[in-house]
């Protein structure tokens, strides 16, 4: 039988097919090339299963070819990666200008590493209530930075319910990853889309009770109109990877659109005489804001915020 990872704890998997939820194992080794994960299955995944029937439980036997997944390095080990979730069509980061703020430098990260997971990005402006017109006017400023190079920016109060229909309509029928940092809102958010709370509360206190740790893993909800969005309690960004100085040009689609035109084909876009990035800066059509993180990046600059 075929069915989706809904749900992980490390040793134990929610399945979920056509009709129902079963609880599986692995059996036999899953491994991706070149990394050593901690986990090797995770949210998003399809898999083959078979049942047991004297236990009612399920035995993974196969994983169907993943389209991306995001990882992120275990704590301890450094060699060693957690894979978060897998099969993603959209990674959402919920920001906001009010308190506390998020910083350009850390959207900027987060759009990176979902450029380099291959995964489509859109940003989520909350706590639109508490803004002014003239802050209203800044928040435009900046979502045309992020708009004039292909990700759309959605402005909402999570407080009040504003826009929220746009959100719905947004990540109706896809797998959509929720990031933010503490404070912005993103609980609020959440709460609003999947308004079923008591079944969320009931679900996870189900599978404590079997003594499973459930925090530290991306947790999977249906979505009332179709699709499913992933929480990931504890992970403020996206698993960082290590993206090779010459590639994270690439990363910035701005400068991705410009560097076949530098004077070098190893422009590193930071002094080289004949530099299309540069003269985008120079001339406004790069964001400097934009610009500074690429640096910030480059020079391995990696906490900041
Ligand atoms: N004014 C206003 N406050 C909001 C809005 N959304 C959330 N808040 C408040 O912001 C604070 C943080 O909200 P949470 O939903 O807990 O934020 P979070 O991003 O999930 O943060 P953690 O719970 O720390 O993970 C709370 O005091 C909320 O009431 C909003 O749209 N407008
Ligand atoms: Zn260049």
């Amino acid at each position: 039988m075929q069915g989706l990872v809904i749900k992980s704890t490390g040793s134990w998997y929610q399945v979920k097919t056509a009709d129902s939820v079963v609880d599986c194992r692995i059996k036999g080794k899953f491994r991706i090339k070149g990394i050593t994960t901690t986990n090797p299955l995770a949210v998003g995944d399809v898999v083959d299963f078979e049942m047991e029937p004297e236990q009612g439980t399920g035995v993974i036997t196969t994983l169907r070819p993943r389209k991306n997944y995001i990882i992120r390095k275990a704590v301890n080990l450094s060699k060693q990666a957690q894979i978060i979730a897998a099969n993603l069509d959209l990674a959402v980061l919920v920001v906001t200008l009010a308190s506390p703020r998020t910083s350009l430098g850390f959207i900027d990260r987060f759009l990176v590493t979902a450029e380099a997971y291959d995964v489509p990005a859109v940003l989520i402006f909350n706590k639109l209530d508490l803004f002014s017109d003239e802050g209203l006017e800044i928040l435009a400023e900046y979502q045309a930075i992020y708009q004039n190079i292909g990700y759309p920016c959605y402005s909402v109060s999570a407080k009040e319910g504003t826009h929220i229909d746009s959100i719905q309509e947004l990540i109706k029928d896809k797998v959509t990853l929720f990031s933010g940092h503490s404070g912005v809102g993103k609980s609020s958010l959440i709460n609003r889309l999947l308004p079923d709370l008591e079944l969320r509360t009931h679900q996870i206190s189900d599978w404590s009770d079997k003594g499973m740790h459930t925090t530290t893993f991306a947790e999977m909800f249906e979505l009332p109109q179709g699709g499913y969005l992933i929480d990931t309690p504890g992970i403020r960004e996206l698993g960082v990877i290590d993206i090779e100085k010459q590639e994270l040009g690439h990363f910035f689609p701005e400068m991705r659109e410009r560097m076949n035109q530098c004077r070098f084909n190893n422009c590193r876009h930071i002094n080289e005489p004949g530099c299309a990035v540069l003269e985008a800066v120079e001339n406004e059509g790069i964001a400097l804001s934009r610009y500074d993180s690429y640096l910030s990046i480059y020079n391995g600059n990696d906490t900041r915020a």
